[in-house]
């Protein structure tokens, strides 16, 4: 049995308890055992980091560049087989997983070149003869907690701006994907990061979560809301730099004069791909009239096609949901649907196969409104709800009445609603005739309102979450 330790300063340590690591394709198939850390070992973690700070941060950026290209060499070639056990113990399909880790890849190849533009700004002061140098620090200890949804490419866009730009870290991945954390881990260590830059602590929030919140200088988030909110209050009791990126009940507006095809592409693949297990899926479909109907047909029609099963068989579409208590929440807000008045077009079924494991079919409400909890709440399965609108100003008003604003979706075939669209959509990510989610790596990533905090992650733009400007006057 394969078991994932903790790497703290360079060395792989065992935790103080250990839980299972449950394929949910399968769950008579464990994959391994990941022995948890305690509060004293995250304590640990951050003193080796904070060791390690300061000659990592007086190294060459050369060396920095060359070690983050060397992480991206080993995650391109071993793809498959890291997309393999990324597919097995989170559930989404063999090729997202691939795509996945190779998107990871990508991240740290993007920053690795990052590393040699770092730049400043010189100018004159107002005052003779001095000179003024704007250059960036690193912010120091950055502890980052990921959630189970994307594996690997979330770590890689938050390890790898932090060490790319003189930060040391300690790392902290949901429980239920530590196969693929613990793999990341070794590729970074074999890299030859010195020990101490980069820590993995493998736990629960509960205990691993809360050690790290203590102890360091800043703070990456990713996943739920109420975990986002708790971070960020305790984040700023400490006044340490704080980023959250939390969830979405991002709409897909559908416009008359939309190609029907791209439409139903888009909600498909938006709202069901990946099991709905995507902070930027489209859970809201705002449909005008004239095409609502032909549009929900067409959806229903696409839907009774999708090949659900295990993640790693060929063939599959969507893979189960990831784990019992996700499941439980899918099916909790199915009935929430339902005793909400809303009409259930298809309906999400227990799907038994091969294997016992956690597969739901997708379920499409018709005639909700925009009140209902299925449209105000995450429910991070495949569940989406159809609210029909008389016309492109309701679909606007509708798709901004709500607390997210990650991304936001129009299927149009006019220019005009289209720019209007780009331009008053209150969300971070607009999308015109694509899926709300899927990202690329080298552009800013982030939401309004309730779904983020803080500055905006990946692309040219990290750099502004890890590094603190420095404003340095000089007599000449
Ligand atoms: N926006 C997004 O990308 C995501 C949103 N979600 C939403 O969150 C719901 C629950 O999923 P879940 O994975 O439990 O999300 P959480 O927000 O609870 O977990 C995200 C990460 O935070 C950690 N964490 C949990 N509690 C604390 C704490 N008190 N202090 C510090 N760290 C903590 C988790 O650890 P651990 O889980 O290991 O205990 C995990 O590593 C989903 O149903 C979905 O609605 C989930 C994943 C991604
Ligand atoms: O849509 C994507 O590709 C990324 C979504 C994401 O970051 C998330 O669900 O946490």
């Amino acid at each position: 049995m394969t078991q994932y330790k903790n790497l703290i300063a360079g060395e792989w340590v065992a935790g103080a308890s250990e839980a299972d690591n449950i394929n949910p394709s399968d769950t008579n198939d464990i994959i391994g055992r990941a022995s948890h850390a305690s509060a004293a070992q995250v304590s640990d973690a951050i003193a080796a980091a904070r060791a390690a700070l300061p000659k990592w941060n007086a190294g060459t950026s050369q060396l920095r560049s060359d070690l983050l290209a060397a992480i991206a060499n080993e995650l391109f070639a071993r793809k498959e087989e890291l997309g393999e056990l990324l597919a097995r113990e989170e559930g989404k399909t063999r090729a997202e997983a691939i795509g996945e880790v190779g998107r990871a890849a990508n991240i740290f190849r993007f920053f690795s070149s990052e590393v040699v533009r770092i730049r400043g700004e010189k100018l004159a002061s107002v005052r003779p003869g001095i000179d003024v140098e704007i250059t960036r620090d690193p912010v120091g200890v950055v502890g980052i907690i990921t959630p189970w949804n994307f594996p690997i490419a979330i770590p890689a866009w938050k390890i790898a701006p932090a060490l790319a730009f003189g930060n040391t870290v300690v790392f902290k991945p949901s429980e239920l994907t530590p196969g693929t954390a613990h793999a990341l881990a070794e590729v970074i260590h074999r890299a030859g990061v010195p020990a101490g830059v980069f820590n993995l602590v493998l736990g629960t929030g509960a205990v691993v979560g809360d050690a790290l919140l203590s102890g360091v200088d800043a703070i990456t988030f990713t996943g739920s809301v109420k975990t986002g909110n708790q971070i960020v209050r305790r984040a700023t009791e400490r006044m340490i730099r704080v980023q959250a990126e939390m969830g979405g009940k991002n709409p897909l507006v559908v416009l008359d004069d939309a190609n029907l095809d791209v439409a139903v592409g888009c909600a498909l693949d938006g709202s069901f791909f990946q099991t709905g297990q995507r902070c930027t899926a489209s859970s809201r479909l705002v449909v005008t009239e004239g095409i609502h109907d032909r549009f929900v047909d067409a959806l229903a029609t696409r839907l009774a096609q999708i090949n659900i099963g295990p993640a790693l068989k060929a063939g599959t579409q969507v893979g189960p949901v990831v784990d019992r208590r996700q499941l439980e929440q899918d099916l909790r807000y199915i009935d929430i649907g339902s005793s909400e008045g809303a009409s259930v077009r298809v309906k999400g079924e227990l799907l038994k196969r091969e294997t016992p494991g956690h597969y739901l079919s997708p379920t499409l409400f018709t005639d909700t409104t925009n009140q209902m909890r299925i449209n105000r709440e995450e429910v991070f399965g495949p569940v989406a709800a159809v609210i029909r609108v008389k016309d492109y100003d309701e679909a606007l008003a509708v798709a901004n009445d709500t607390s997210f604003g990650l991304s936001a979706g129009i299927c149009t075939t006019s220019q005009k609603y289209a720019r209007h669209f780009q331009q008053h959509a209150e969300a971070g990510l607009t999308m015109l005739n694509l899926a709300t989610a899927g990202l690329d790596y080298h552009v800013p990533f982030g939401g309004r309102k309730g779904s983020s905090y803080g500055p905006r992650e990946q692309g040219t733009y990290a750099i502004d979450f890890y590094t603190i400007v420095k404003t340095s006057y000089l007599s000449v």
